[in-house]
């Protein structure tokens, strides 16, 4: 997601979190820069979850720049999936087994595969930090008995393939393919990409449970609307969630 050029890279044997690492360096980097980490002791998952991050697997970070509003900032977590997705589908030769799941899980065979972690500090200033963090399970996924009930089970590349990919590979197809996302959403907005994330989502027109706080909600998942919204169908109305944990 360089926008103008190719991003760098910098790789690392080891980190407490890629993402911490990149807002350490952000005041430093000339421009859009990949931290890449063989293992990740501190590593972090959304909603303030641990991230098993053993050698093997992918930790990167993708640190940008960016001068946009925060809800245009936050929309690149669709960029992120969608590059993610295409980058397993070039590495594999398999589009049908990788769909995308609200708001930023990539999912193989219906597991879950890889997570983002989008962390900002500063936006709406000149010090304006985004930190795009990818975990991939390249070759192993964290124990199922870690993972909340009625979570998706993770899986890993090499379980579901049988494919042993490395961290540098992967980050070869996708670091192009995060470059060729942000080049369509400063081009064309976020229509393209919300074209492109409906037609690889999973579970798009089936019921679903999206969990905000201690809410949880029933209901069909209709679309996500031009705001990148949740758009959930339940008996009591039709309703644009912005942030929930989803549940199949
Ligand atoms: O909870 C999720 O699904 C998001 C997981 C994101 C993990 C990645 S690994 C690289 C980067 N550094 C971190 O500490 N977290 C993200």
């Amino acid at each position: 997601m360089s926008g103008n050029g190719r991003a760098g890279h910098i790789t690392l044997p080891e980190i407490d979190s890629t993402n911490a690492e990149g807002f350490r360096r952000a005041q430093t980097l000339a421009g859009p820069t990949w931290i890449l980490a063989g293992v990740q002791t501190a590593g972090r998952g959304r909603r303030a979850r641990p991230w098993s991050s053993p050698p093997g697997n992918f930790h990167g970070t993708l640190v940008l720049k960016p001068t946009e509003p925060p809800e245009t900032v936050a929309l690149r977590s669709f960029a992120a999936a969608l590059a993610l997705r295409d980058a397993f589908v070039q590495m594999t030769g398999f589009p049908s087994s990788f769909t995308l799941k609200w708001p930023n899980d990539v999912l193989c065979n219906g597991g879950k595969i890889a997570g983002i972690l989008l962390e900002s500090q500063g936006l709406n200033t000149p010090d304006a930090t985004l930190c795009i963090g990818i975990g991939v399970n390249l070759i192993a996924a964290p124990d199922a008995a870690q993972i909340e009930a009625g979570a998706v089970p993770p899986v890993s590349l090499l379980s579901e393939t049988g494919l042993r990919i490395t961290p540098e590979a992967f980050l070869d197809a996708l670091a192009p393919a995060c470059d060729r996302w942000e080049a369509t959403f400063r081009r064309e907005g976020f229509a393209p990409l919300r074209a492109a994330w409906l037609a690889h989502a999973a579970r798009l027109g089936q019921p679903i449970r999206a969990r905000t706080g201690s809410q949880t909600r029933e209901g069909t998942f209709e679309t996500i609307d031009p705001q990148g919204n949740l758009v959930l169908r339940t008996p009591a109305g039709t309703l644009a969630i912005p942030a929930a944990e989803v549940f199949f």
